[in-house]
Order: structure tokens, then C-alpha cells, then sequence
């Protein structure tokens, strides 16, 4: 899967390399048969200027033989031959597929292409991102094309069908409409043949339908039958949507308005919260920051008196600190190259019930402990750091987010965890390194705590799933937002409630079903 994370898009690049390798040295050889080709020509056109009197001409039997011979071989041979079969073409078609085989490597496939679509509808809806300005590139507003790229009026409208493909209309028909802005503009980029006009009013006008808008969908649906009078499928919309209209017309309007009938439920209040916060609108307020404080602490550790560690409160209760400068580059190189090669997509749920799903997009693999013991200084680190045994802890998790990829709003901790994870129980801390920083989004952000945190590379956030009493604290729910530009790396360590006793010895009053309110939200 290739638009999951940015490792695998990696690997696309490697696929369009070597295709460019082949087609470069493709036309390098049909460059040549041309200039041939082109030789040829201009040398009989010079032939054919100096024949001024043919009989004379002819009367040389040279010029006739050569002339013949040019009608029985050299055309043959210099022209039809090389254009009409082109054993170059064939060749080409033959190493190239044996090639690809051989190095085993796939393209993307549909799925991709609806992947990154979605991505995209994504960052749009989170980021509140205008069509016109996505589609030149352009992701903040008053910001100059910041990657240098603008979409051809086939992207448009490949993304545009996309969307309406899964009901996504309102979005769709944007696309669309860009698409046929930038095919009658100037078209930027290669326009792919099958772009046309008609092509995009057949997705243009079902789409305002799905929207409700019959007028419009049947004036554009009539704009298809100006430019094709036999349009089948164009003549049988034509009756459909004159039919609704004439029925729209006759329906005496009703004083109470319903409201618009709308595909999705209404987002959960703790999704809309991670948008705004994403969007960087909601912040804690001066007074809730009052009681944060920075500090460096040796956490009881000798060597820690040398170089401390950086602590940053953002939040009290439930506790989340950042801690700064915790990874060195060389380690973070480390990890990415052990785990870079063995990405695959992330799942949500446990174990035998757990799939792949649109609320999380990303990669990632696992870092054993035990099969890497060079990982042996960074999980001494993360003890020190936190103050918690990694007894019960999982393996390192490495994880990528890819093209708008994100992780909506969820627990860490996980329903019946002694069925799940046995004596080492729920997950008491999660901690993440951010491996990498992050051009635009990618931010860790916390809906009930009004706290969005972006990523900071070689730091640790750290933060409580659980109350003292070790019963679940709802407000600890969390997200990752879209990465809007960049790519996101993170290495995440959950620590669990197992081998705490000493650590952290756990609260005596019970706060079962505190803030049990926002379980749901
Ligand atoms: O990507 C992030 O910042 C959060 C990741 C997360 O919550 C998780 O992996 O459980
Ligand atoms: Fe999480």
C-alpha cells in the first residue's frame, strides 16, 4: 500500500526512476531511427528539386534505378518497416516487463490513487483548505505555492471523480469544476487525452444532483447534449431530471423548512475539538497554563546531574509533559534504519479484531527489545525519564504517517486488558519520541485538554492514560493530526500497569467512572 506513509511512497520514486531509465534509453533509439527517418526524406526531397526535365531525368539509368529501388527497399526498409512495426517499441515492451519482474516492483494501484484522494478530502476538511488553492499548491493562505507544484486539469479531475465516486459531491464537484477551469485556461502540466469537457460534465451534473441541485445538474447535463446530440446516457438524465423538476414545481412548499438530508452523522464533539485544534483555533487559556512550569531534573540519576533533562509541563491533570532533547541524531538514525524496511499498514483494535481502517493512516513496524540490543541505552533513557519499570512495557513502535495521514481521536487503553495483555495490564503511560519534524500539521493533540503539541524531533511526549487509582481517565484521549506538508515519524512506548507496584504505587481512593461522561464524546 503505497499512500499509507511516506517510507513506501519512497519506493514509488525507485519505480519511476528506473521507468525514466528505460524510456530515456527508449527514446534515445527512436530519437535516432527519427533523425534517420528525417535524413532520408530531406535527401529524396532533394532528389525530387533536381529533376527539372524528366524525361532527361529518366534517361539516365541510374535515376531510374535509383528511383525504383527507393519504392522497393529503402521505403520498406528506412520507413514502413521501422515505423509501421517497430521492433524498437517491442523490444522496449519486452525488457521492461522482464525488468519489472525481476526487480519485483508494483506500481500503485486503484486503491492508492482512492487513498491519496481521500488524504487529500482529508486535509481539505481539517485544514478548511480552499480547491482552488490546493490544487495550485498553495496550503496556507497568503503563503506563494510553497511546494512549487500546481495540479493539471486531469488531476483535478481524476481527484474529482474519485470523490464522487464515494459520495463525496460537495468536494467533488469543486474538483471538477477546477478541472474544467484549468482545461479551457492555461493548461498547466500534461493533460491527459481522455480529459475532456464532456467527460467532466458527465461527473459534473450527477454530482449536483447527489447535492440537490436539479437545475444545475440538468443545465450542464443539457451542455453535454449541445456538444453530443446522441449522448445516451446524457438523454435518458435528461428525462429524469425534467421529470423531478416538473414534480419539484407542482410540490407547494411547506412552511417548515427540513433541514438538508446529509450522508454522515454528525461528527462526535471531541472529533470536531481535534479539527479546531488541529487548525491551531483553540488553546489553553493563560489561566489554565498558570500552574505549568518548565524545570531540569537528574530524576536520581548520577549521570543525569550532567545533563539533565528537560521537562515541560502542559498539562497537570491528567499529567502530559513534553521532555526535550532526549534522543541523540545517531539514534534516531539508528532506529529508522532498522525499521524503515519493515513497514506495514497500522491496524486499530487488538489482535484477532483488529483492521485497517480510514481513522488511522499510517505504517509501522515493532522494535524488540531483546533482538536489538543497541535499543538497550534508549530504553534505560525512557525509564529514567518517566519513573516506570519497561517490564510490562510493549516493543518500541515505529511509526509513519503518509500524505494527510492522521490517527482520529481514541484511548490507549483498551477494554477487558487482562484478556488483552494478561498480568501486564492496561497501558498506564504512553510515551512518544517525535523522530522527525514536521513542515506543516502532524501535531499530537488532546480534544479535552484543548492541548495540540507539534512535533518536535528528538523530543519525548509523555502522557498518563490512567488515574492513580489505575481506572481509566477518559479526558486522556487523544489524536494525530493530518501531516499537511513533510511526513511524520514517532517511535511510541506504552508502558503498562504490571511491575509499577514499587514505581509507582497506585492510588488508594477508587476513581472508577470519573469523567465517565466523556467516554462517548
Ligand atoms: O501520532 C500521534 O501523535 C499520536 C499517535 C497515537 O496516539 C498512537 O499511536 O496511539
Ligand atoms: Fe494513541
Amino acid at each position: 500500500e503505497y499512500y499509507s506513509a511516506t517510507s513506501q511512497l519512497e519506493k514509488l520514486l525507485d519505480v519511476e526512476a528506473f521507468m525514466v531509465e528505460k524510456f530515456d534509453e527508449y527514446l534515445e533509439r527512436a530519437q535516432k531511427e527519427q533523425d534517420n527517418l528525417k535524413r532520408f526524406m530531406e535527401q529524396i526531397d532533394e532528389q525530387l528539386q533536381d529533376r527539372d526535365d524528366l524525361d532527361e531525368y529518366f534517361g539516365n539509368p541510374l535515376n531510374a534505378f535509383i528511383t525504383i529501388s527507393r519504392l522497393v527497399y529503402d521505403w520498406k526498409f528506412n520507413v514502413f518497416d521501422l515505423v509501421l512495426n517497430s521492433s524498437n517499441f517491442e523490444t522496449y515492451r519486452s525488457t521492461l516487463s522482464d525488468a519489472f519482474e525481476k526487480i519485483n516492483l508494483t506500481g500503485p494501484n486503484q486503491e492508492d490513487l482512492h487513498g491519496a484522494s481521500r488524504a487529500l478530502l482529508r486535509l481539505q476538511k481539517v485544514y478548511q483548505l480552499n480547491t482552488d488553492h490546493l490544487a495550485s499548491g498553495v496550503l496556507l493562505p497568503g503563503e506563494r505555492n510553497p511546494l512549487n507544484i500546481s495540479l493539471s486539469a486531469s488531476d483535478c479531475f481524476e481527484l474529482g471523480k474519485n470523490l464522487c465516486q464515494i459520495k463525496e459531491y460537495s468536494y467533488g464537484s469543486e474538483w471538477l469544476l477546477e478541472a474544467r477551469k484549468r482545461l479551457h485556461g492555461n493548461p498547466t502540466g500534461f493533460v491527459s487525452p481522455n480529459v475532456s469537457d464532456v467527460e467532466i460534465l458527465e461527473q459534473l451534473s450527477p454530482a449536483f444532483s447527489g447535492l440537490g441541485n436539479l437545475k444545475l445538474a440538468h443545465k450542464l447535463n443539457m451542455e453535454i447534449l449541445d456538444k453530443k446530440p446522441d449522448h445516451e446516457e446524457a438523454l435518458k438524465n435528461k428525462v429524469l431530471y425534467e421529470g423531478q423538476l416538473a414534480k419539484a414545481r407542482n410540490v407547494i412548499p411547506r412552511k417548515q423548512v427540513d433541514p438538508p438530508q446529509t450522508a454522515e452523522e454528525e461528527p462526535k464533539e471531541s472529533f470536531q475539538l481535534y479539527t479546531q485544534l488541529c487548525r491551531g483555533e483553540l488553546h489553553q487559556s493563560p489561566r489554565e497554563q498558570r500552574n505549568l512550569r518548565c524545570w531540569l531534573s537528574h530524576q536520581g540519576v548520577p549521570y543525569y546531574r550532567l545533563s539533565p533533562f528537560k521537562f515541560e509541563q502542559l498539562n497537570l491533570d491528567p499529567y502530559v509533559a513534553l521532555v526535550h532533547h532526549v534522543l541523540w541524531d545517531s539514534e534516531m538514525e539508528m532506529i529508522m534504519q532498522h525499521g524503515r524496511g519493515s513497514m506495514e499498514r497500522s491496524k486499530v483494535g487488538q489482535s484477532e479484531n483488529s483492521k485497517i481502517a480510514d481513522r488511522r493512516t499510517s505504517q509501522n513496524t515493532w522494535l524488540w527489545y531483546d533482538v536489538n540490543p543497541w535499543l538497550s541505552r534508549i530504553k534505560q533513557r525512557l525509564e529514567d525519564v518517566t519513573g516506570l519499570s519497561t517490564e510490562s512495557a510493549e516493543p518500541l513502535q515505529l511509526l509513519n504517517y503518509g500524505i494527510g495521514g492522521q490517527y482520529e481521536p481514541h484511548f490507549d487503553f483498551v477494554e477487558d486488558a487482562e484478556k488483552i495483555f494478561g498480568w501486564q495490564d492496561d497501558r498506564l503511560m504512553t510515551a512518544i519520541f517525535y523522530i522527525n519534524d514536521v513542515a506543516l500539521g502532524g501535531a499530537t493533540a488532546f480534544p479535552f485538554l484543548r492541548l495540540a503539541v507539534p512535533p518536535e524531533k528528538g523530543s519525548l511526549l509523555m502522557w498518563n492514560n490512567l488515574h492513580s487509582s489505575l481506572h481509566k481517565d477518559y479526558r486522556s484521549k487523544h489524536a494525530g493530526c493530518p501531516i499537511l506538508q513533510g511526513s511524520k515519524w514517532i517511535c511510541t512506548e506504552w508502558f503498562h500497569v504490571g511491575a509499577q507496584e514499587l514505581k509507582r504505587p497506585c492510588g488508594l481512593m477508587s476513581e472508577e467512572g470519573k469523567f465517565s461522561h466523556l467516554e462517548d464524546k
